[in-house]
């Protein structure tokens, strides 16, 4: 089985990927958060140059994630990806954001299934990297994802991750894993699940509905648990001192990148970590004192001491 990490903008960057990968071991695959391909011509700039330096990524197998409706500056991406040593490129066919779809990128390019085929088309047969596709079931309803089913399994995919919700969910609502599981009886290529696998028992029920799931990708689970992986293959829970140790590097290691702004990147991350505690209503009033550095590794330190973990 591969357990992949998601791509969360914001969250699941370089600096997530290594200190989770030392503290709890290296995932089996890994996703960049979306990256907007630079014009052809053009390097990688900013950001993108940090998440996708091979140094930062060493000994981790991180597939990155392109986040575009043109062709050219997604060939063009991908020529500079494989110069970089990267095995593959992923497309971005979820975002549900409104910037986003607005532009028919991410879940927008959902609703124009012409224009995608053609994109896909073009872009299978002239990226130097073979293409794999992140993607959810439509922008407004499940029916729409007969017809883009048919056009990618016309398409020779590397991979197709599913993440089973139309845009309006958001991240709403259940995903509808009968999709998923239709999409691997028809897919010529290896296909993927993504959605809602926050514990073992969700775990365990996917794979008994679908023996046959050869890749689950994690995201939200992980960042609430970050033994998430471990446990999915029966190793032992998380414990205090792990997270809190998982914490401290990541602390420091955006504090390291970015400074005082490192308390954003924490308080969000602990809007999912809350979860994972008896209390986690709690949690979050420590956190959120926080607003400089100091003052937030004191409340942090109050959520170690005085707060107890669920289950444990
Ligand atoms: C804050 C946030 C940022 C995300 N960023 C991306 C992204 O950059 N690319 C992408 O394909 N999906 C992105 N997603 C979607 C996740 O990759 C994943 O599909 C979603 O969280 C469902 O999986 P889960 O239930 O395991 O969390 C994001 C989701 C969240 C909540």
């Amino acid at each position: 089985m591969i357990l992949s990490l998601a791509p969360m903008e914001g969250i699941t960057g370089h600096v997530f990927r290594r200190v989770h990968a030392d503290c709890f071991g290296a995932l089996d695959r890994y996703y960049t958060p979306f990256i907007a391909p630079p014009r052809v011509g053009c390097a990688f700039k900013g950001k993108a140059v940090r998440e996708l330096d091979p140094v930062a990524n060493e000994g981790l197998d991180v597939v990155p994630q392109l986040l575009t409706k043109d062709a050219d500056e997604f060939v063009w991406a991908a020529g500079l990806l494989a110069g970089m040593g990267y095995a593959e490129v992923n497309l971005n066919l979820g975002c549900p954001s409104g910037t986003v779809v607005a532009k028919g990128k991410g879940a927008g390019f959902l609703a124009r299934p012409e224009e995608l085929e053609a994109f896909l088309a073009d872009v299978c047969e002239r990226s130097p990297l073979p293409v794999s596709v992140k993607t959810r079931l439509g922008l407004e309803h499940d029916e729409e994802y007969e017809r883009l089913l048919d056009i990618y399994c016309g398409l020779p995919l590397a991979e197709l991750i599913v993440h089973p919700r139309v845009r309006a969910d958001q991240y709403d609502g259940s995903p509808r894993r009968k999709l998923y599981g239709k999409t691997l009886e028809r897919a010529p290529f290896p296909v993927a699940y993504n959605g809602d696998v926050f514990a073992p028992a969700d775990y365990d029920a996917l794979l008994a509905a679908w023996p046959e799931t050869r890749h689950v990708m994690l995201g939200r689970g992980v960042l609430a648990n970050p033994a998430l992986p471990r446990e999915l293959r029966a190793g032992a829970p998380l414990s205090l001192d792990e997270l809190r140790a998982f914490h401290d590097g990541l602390l420091e290691a955006y504090a390291a990148e970015m400074g005082g702004n490192a308390v954003f990147r924490m308080k969000e991350w602990w809007s999912y970590a809350k979860g994972s505690f008896v209390d986690p209503v709690a949690v979050w009033r420590h956190v959120r004192k926080g607003k400089r550095l100091d003052e937030y590794r004191t409340a942090a330190a109050r959520v170690f001491e005085d707060e107890r973990l669920a289950g444990a």
